[in-house]
């Protein structure tokens, strides 16, 4: 079964661009204004009308209230949404209200992580582990920092999933070996900068998930 990509944290077309000629079948969006990647809904939605119907465009939020949600889902053409720091509760109610599907961030640092997947079951269609950003971080994500991937060893995914944190075109080949990954995500592994894509890192990345 070939390894599904996502590339977060799309600006600019020639970025998104990259993603869809590599290969990519989601690229992320950014809604948190504290991060460089943040996007406004107009220009999520202009980047949008430039993907392929094959390609899922995710809106990445930060326990967004339902006007956030609602103003995302009505300007943007959003097949997915992520949602980082919401509870089990709120992201049920976020997947009805959006009607579409829900990813839930579980952020891992420790084996007992793991054991937060299962309360979005019902909740959530997807678990995405990304690792623990550290206490009083400003993000919750897209800081380059992976967790050990042994954590996963022996795991009974309560939910399909998708492995994060800290994945580069050089280390993807051995996370996908090493876990089994089905959906891999990326964002800082692929860029120059904070907040700046580089379109031969997302050709590399693709190319080494193709080849994994
Ligand atoms: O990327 C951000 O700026 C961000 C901001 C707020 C919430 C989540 C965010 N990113 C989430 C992602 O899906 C990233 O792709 C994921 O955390 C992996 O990031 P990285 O370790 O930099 O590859």
């Amino acid at each position: 079964m070939p390894v599904s990509t996502k590339i977060c944290g799309l600006s600019t077309p020639e970025a998104l661009g990259a993603a869809i000629a590599g290969g990519a079948s989601h690229v992320g969006f950014v809604f948190f204004p504290p991060s460089p990647r943040h996007l406004s809904f107009d220009r999520a939605a202009a980047l949008a009308s430039l993907l392929p119907s094959h390609v899922r465009a995710v809106g990445v939020f930060v326990d967004p209230d339902d006007d956030t949600i609602g103003q995302a889902v009505t300007t943007g053409r959003l097949d997915a949404v992520q949602l980082h720091r919401t509870s089990p509760d709120r992201t049920a109610h976020i997947r009805r209200l959006s009607a579409r599907e829900t990813w839930a961030a579980v952020a891992v640092k420790a084996r007992a992580d793991l054991h937060a997947a299962g309360h979005y079951v019902g909740a959530a269609d997807r678990i995405l582990y990304d690792a623990k950003t550290p206490d009083g971080a400003a993000l919750p994500g897209g800081m380059g920092m992976r967790f050990d991937w042994a954590l996963l060893d022996g795991s009974s995914h309560p939910l399909p999933w998708v492995l994060s944190g800290g994945l580069d075109p050089n280390n993807v080949g051995e996370a996908i070996r090493r876990t089994g990954a089905p959906i891999v995500d990326v964002s800082s592994g692929v860029e120059s900068a904070p907040g700046v894509k580089d379109v031969d890192k997302i050709a590399a990345f693709l190319q080494a998930v193709r080849r994994s």
